[in-house]
């Protein structure tokens, strides 16, 4: 049978029924990546990450879904953990699927935008919070997939991206973005983690 991701692209597809199958290696880490805009989207707010994966440089934010919460749930909890933020008004605006070359995990990043949120930043054990002008991202110190995906993002652009990644966590050997109808985003499982 054809999958949701198969009829958008067949890269995507492979994924799917790896991730589908039972007997697959591969195993899935669902994530979420939250980015805050200011009401005229002049603005977006990232966070520098002070530890754990990606540290050093600057991203949404985000982390782990845990077991039976929605990706929705999942970013609104990590969002305030991480920023001090509140948003009523996420939206999902893509899926971000990443592998690194031998590891069979694919980490999945559920991503959300918001212009409207409560609170006012705050600095976390994890991230330190600060507004970049959307002309002045700072790409080289982000990861190196955000590059690609960012302007979509900010334009509400849906789609969904596969990058595979070297080991190195920089080079990225292969990727692929597809623009998908919004409803998709909402329909492709999370796969949560087999165990
Ligand atoms: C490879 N290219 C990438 N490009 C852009 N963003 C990426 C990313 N790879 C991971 N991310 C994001 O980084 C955060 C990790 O979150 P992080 O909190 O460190 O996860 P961690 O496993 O430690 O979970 P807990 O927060 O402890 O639950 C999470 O938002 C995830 O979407």
């Amino acid at each position: 049978m054809i999958g949701r991701l198969a009829e958008v692209d067949p890269v995507l597809g492979e994924l799917e029924e790896e991730l589908g199958s039972l007997n697959s290696p591969k195993t899935v880490k669902p994530c979420t990546l939250a980015l805050i805009f200011k009401q005229d989207r002049s603005k977006v707010l990232l966070g520098y990450k002070k530890r754990g994966f990606g540290v050093g440089l600057y991203n949404g934010f985000g982390g782990k879904i845990q077991h039976e919460e929605s990706a929705l749930e999942g970013a609104k909890r990590e969002l305030e953990e991480e920023s001090g933020l509140t948003s009523e008004d996420l939206v999902k605006i893509g899926i971000l699927y990443f592998e690194f070359e031998s590891d069979p995990v694919i980490l999945t990043a559920h991503l959300y935008t918001s212009d409207r949120f409560n609170g006012v930043p705050v600095e976390t054990e994890e991230m330190r919070p600060e507004w970049f002008d959307i002309n002045n991202i700072p790409f080289t110190k982000m990861w190196n997939d955000d590059k690609y995906w960012f302007s979509f993002a900010v334009e509400n652009k849906p789609f969904i991206a596969r990058f595979s990644f070297k080991s190195d966590l920089k080079t990225i050997v292969r990727h692929n973005i597809n623009f998908v109808d919004p409803q998709l985003l909402n329909e492709v499982p999370i796969w949560y983690p087999k165990s």
